[in-house]
C-alpha cells in the first residue's frame, strides 16, 4: 500500500516503451526491462512545471555531427522533481524534454536515457539525481529529482515508434500531435479500477468494524446495536460501496478501449485518441475526487478508532488521494474534458449533431421530463438532462464572451468553474451508465440482484446530490425528489443485510488490509490492545524524556 519503488518501472516505464519506442528498439529494451535487468521510471514533472507540458524546459538538443542528443536542464525549475522510482531505484528513465532539431522547437518528446551504472548503481557523469524527501503518504517510493549538464545520448534513444529524426537531422512527424502523451493515457485509462480498488480496502475495514462496534439503542431496553443498524452509517458508506463497484465497471471499459486505441494507432488510425483522452480526463478526476471522499467518510464512521493508525485507513486515504494530482491535476483534467463538450454544442450549433461521438450524442436531444417510477432508465434521462443543461450553460456563457470580444484563453478563465461542473456531470451520467449496462449483462440472477440493488441506490443517491440541477429549470418537481429520498432510504434498508458479503466479496486477505478493525475474524478489541501494546513507546514502563525533562520540572520547587 504505502507504495513500491518498482511501481513506476510497470505501470509507466514498461508501457511507455511498448507504446512509444519502436519495434527495433524494443528488441534491444523490452526484454530487458520485463526481466528488470533494467529499472526504470517516467521522468516528465519538473520543478517549475508539471500540468503545463509545453513549457517544460529540460532540453534534448540534436547534434549531427555526432548524431547525438544533449540533454539539459539549464535552470534551477528545470529539474525533473516528482517521478516515482528516479531518486534511488532506477538505473534508466524515460525522459520526457523538449526536442530541439537545426534549432527548431518540436516539442515534448520522449528518450530513454541511463542515469546510473549497470553495475555499480553510481549514477553517471552529467547526471544530478535524487529524492525529493517525504510525502503525505507513498513514502516507500523514492520519488525523485534529476538534473543533466550537458549529457550526450544516442540519437536511437529518441522513442521512434511514432516520430523519427534521421541521422541528417531530417524530422518525421507523430500522426496525432499528443501521441507521445499515451503513457499518462494509459494511467488514467487503469485508474478507475486503481481507485476503486482503494475505496473498496477502506469500505471492507469500515463496514466489518461497524458489524463489530456496538454502541447505543435504536429500540431501548434491547442490546446495544450494531453501528451498522444506524441509518447514518449505512448512508455514509453504502453508496460508496455502490461507488467502488461502479469506478470498477467504467475502468474495465476504459482499459479496454486504451488497448483497441493501441491496436488502432499501430494501424495508423489515430481517431479514438481524442474521444479517449476526454473521457479519461474526467472520468480520473471524478473517481479521484470520490474515492477520497468516500476514504474519510470510511475513516469517520469508524469513530475514534478510526484516527489510530491501526485502522490502516489513513495510510489507504494518502495514497489514494495522490491519485486527484498525478497523473493530470483533477482541475486541469476537467478543463480538458469540457474542450471536448465545448466543441460538441459548437458542433450542434452549426447542425452537425450527425457527427458527434456516442458519448456525447445526448447533447443535441431535449427531454422536458421523467417518470422515475418506471425504473432506472428514467434516472439515465434526468442525468443526461442536468449534464446538458450544465454543459450548454457553461459553453453559451464561454461563447457569449467570446463574442463580446474577450480573448479566447480570458473567455475560457472566466466560464472554468462552470465548464468544471459540466464535465463532472457529464462524467457522472458515464459511470452510472456503464453501471447499468455492466450489471444488466450479470448472468447469475442472486449476483444480479444484489447488484441491481446497488445501481438504484447510486441513482437515487446520484440524484439526490445534483437535484439543485434538476430543480433549477424545473426538470423534477419537489415531490419527485421525495419519491428519490423514500428509494434512497428504502435500498440502505435493503442492503444492508449483504452489506458485509458486498466487501467479503473484494476477498482482500488480512494481510492486505494491515487493519486491525478490519480484520477478517473480527477479534478487534483484543488485537487493538495487542497492538498499542507493540507501540514503541510501550518498550519500557518510564521513558528517557521522564528523567530528561519531566522530573527536573515535577521536582522544581518554582
Ligand atoms: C496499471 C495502472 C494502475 C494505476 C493505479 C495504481 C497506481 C499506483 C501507482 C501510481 C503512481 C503514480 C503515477 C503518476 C505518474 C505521473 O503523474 S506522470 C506525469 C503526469 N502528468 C500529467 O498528467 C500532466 C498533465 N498535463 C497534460 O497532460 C497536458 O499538458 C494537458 C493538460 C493535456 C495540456 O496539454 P497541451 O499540450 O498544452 O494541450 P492543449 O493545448 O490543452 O490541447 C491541445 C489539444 O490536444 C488534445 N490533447 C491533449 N492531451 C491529449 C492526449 N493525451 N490525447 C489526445 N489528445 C490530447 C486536447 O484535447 C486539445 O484538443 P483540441 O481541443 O485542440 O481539439
Ligand atoms: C504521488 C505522486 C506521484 C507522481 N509521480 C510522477 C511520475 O512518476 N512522473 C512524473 O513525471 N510526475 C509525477 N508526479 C507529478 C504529477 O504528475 C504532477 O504533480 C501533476 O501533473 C500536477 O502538476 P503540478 O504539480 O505542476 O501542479 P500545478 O499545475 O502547479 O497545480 C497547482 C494548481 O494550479 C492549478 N492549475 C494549473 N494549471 C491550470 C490551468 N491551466 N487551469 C486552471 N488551473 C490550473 C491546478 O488546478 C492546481 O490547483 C507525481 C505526483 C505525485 C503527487
Amino acid at each position: 500500500m504505502e507504495g513500491h519503488p518498482l511501481a513506476l518501472h510497470d505501470v509507466m516505464f514498461i508501457p511507455a516503451l511498448v507504446a512509444q519506442a519502436s519495434d527495433e528498439q524494443n528488441k534491444k529494451w523490452l526484454r530487458r526491462a520485463q526481466r528488470r535487468e533494467i529499472v526504470g521510471c517516467y521522468a516528465q514533472t519538473e520543478l517549475g512545471h508539471g500540468s503545463n507540458l509545453r513549457k517544460l524546459e529540460t532540453t534534448a538538443t540534436y547534434d549531427v555531427s555526432t548524431q547525438e542528443f544533449v540533454l539539459h536542464t539549464p535552470q534551477i525549475t528545470s529539474l525533473k522533481w516528482w517521478p516515482g522510482g528516479l531518486g534511488k531505484s532506477s538505473n534508466y528513465a524515460v525522459v520526457v524534454a523538449n526536442m530541439i532539431v537545426k534549432e527548431k522547437h518540436l516539442g515534448p518528446h520522449s528518450f530513454l536515457v541511463q542515469l546510473r551504472d549497470e553495475i555499480t548503481h553510481q549514477s553517471l557523469k552529467g547526471i544530478t539525481v535524487g529524492d525529493i524527501g517525504p510525502k503525505l503518504s507513498f513514502n516507500a517510493i523514492d520519488n525523485g529529482f534529476l538534473g543533466f549538464d550537458n549529457y550526450r545520448i544516442p540519437r536511437t534513444n529518441l522513442l521512434m515508434r511514432h516520430s523519427r529524426v534521421e541521422p541528417d537531422g531530417t524530422y518525421v512527424k507523430p500522426p496525432h500531435a499528443k501521441i507521445n502523451y499515451s503513457a499518462m493515457v494509459r494511467v488514467r485509462s487503469h485508474m478507475a479500477t486503481g481507485q476503486g480498488n482503494f475505496l473498496a480496502q477502506a469500505l471492507t475495514i469500515a463496514v466489518r468494524y461497524s458489524t463489530v462496534r456496538r454502541q447505543g439503542f435504536i429500540e431501548s431496553g434491547e442490546q446495544e446495536v450494531k453501528v451498522l443498524d444506524y441509518q447514518t452509517q449505512q448512508h455514509r458508506l453504502f453508496p460508496s460501496i455502490a461507488k467502488a463497484y461502479a469506478f470498477t465497471f467504467a475502468g474495465y471499459e476504459t482499459i479496454r478501449l486504451y488497448e483497441q486505441l493501441l491496436k488502432e494507432v499501430d494501424t495508423g488510425n489515430v481517431s479514438l485518441m481524442a474521444d479517449l483522452h476526454a473521457l479519461t480526463s474526467g472520468l480520473k478526476s471524478v473517481v479521484t475526487h470520490q474515492t477520497a471522499q468516500g476514504i474519510e467518510q470510511a475513516r469517520m464512521a469508524c469513530g475514534g478508532h478510526g484516527y489510530s493508525q491501526a485502522s490502516y485507513i489513513s495510510e489507504i486515504f494518502g495514497v489514494a488521494v495522490g491519485g486527484c494530482t498525478y497523473e493530470g491535476e483533477n482541475m486541469v483534467m476537467l478543463l480538458q474534458l469540457a474542450r471536448y463538450l465545448v466543441k460538441s454544442v459548437e458542433q450542434i450549433k452549426a447542425g452537425e449533431s450527425g457527427k458527434l461521438g456516442p458519448l456525447v450524442a445526448y447533447l443535441a436531444v431535449k427531454v422536458d421530463g421523467v417518470d422515475l417510477e418506471k425504473g432506472v432508465e428514467e434516472y439515465m434521462k434526468a442525468f443526461q438532462h442536468v449534464s446538458r443543461l450544465q454543459t450548454w450553460k457553461a459553453s453559451e456563457k464561454f461563447l457569449k464572451l467570446l463574442k463580446s470580444g474577450e480573448k479566447r484563453e480570458v473567455a475560457w478563465n472566466k466560464s472554468s468553474v462552470e465548464l468544471t461542473r459540466a464535465s463532472r456531470l457529464h462524467t457522472r451520467l458515464y459511470i452510472a451508465e456503464t453501471f447499468k449496462r455492466s450489471v444488466q449483462e450479470v448472468a447469475d440472477p442472486r449476483l444480479k440482484e444484489v447488484l441491481t440493488d446497488l445501481l438504484h441506490l447510486h441513482v437515487n443517491y446520484e440524484l439526490l446530490d445534483m437535484a439543485t440541477y434538476a430543480l433549477e429549470d424545473g426538470f423534477l418537481s419537489s415531490s419527485q425528489l421525495d419519491y428519490v429520498r423514500d428509494q434512497l432510504y428504502f435500498y440502505l434498508a435493503k442492503i444492508r443485510p449483504n452489506a458485509v458479503s458486498l466487501v467479503d466479496s473484494w476477498e482482500f486477505s488480512d494481510m492486505q488490509l494491515r487493519s486491525v478493525l478490519g480484520r477478517r475474524d473480527g477479534n478487534v478489541y483484543e488485537n487493538l490492545v495487542a497492538w498499542a501494546k507493540a507501540s514503541p513507546l510501550n518498550k519500557t514502563d518510564v521513558l528517557p524524556s521522564v528523567e530528561k525533562y519531566l522530573k527536573p520540572m515535577m521536582n522544581s520547587k518554582l
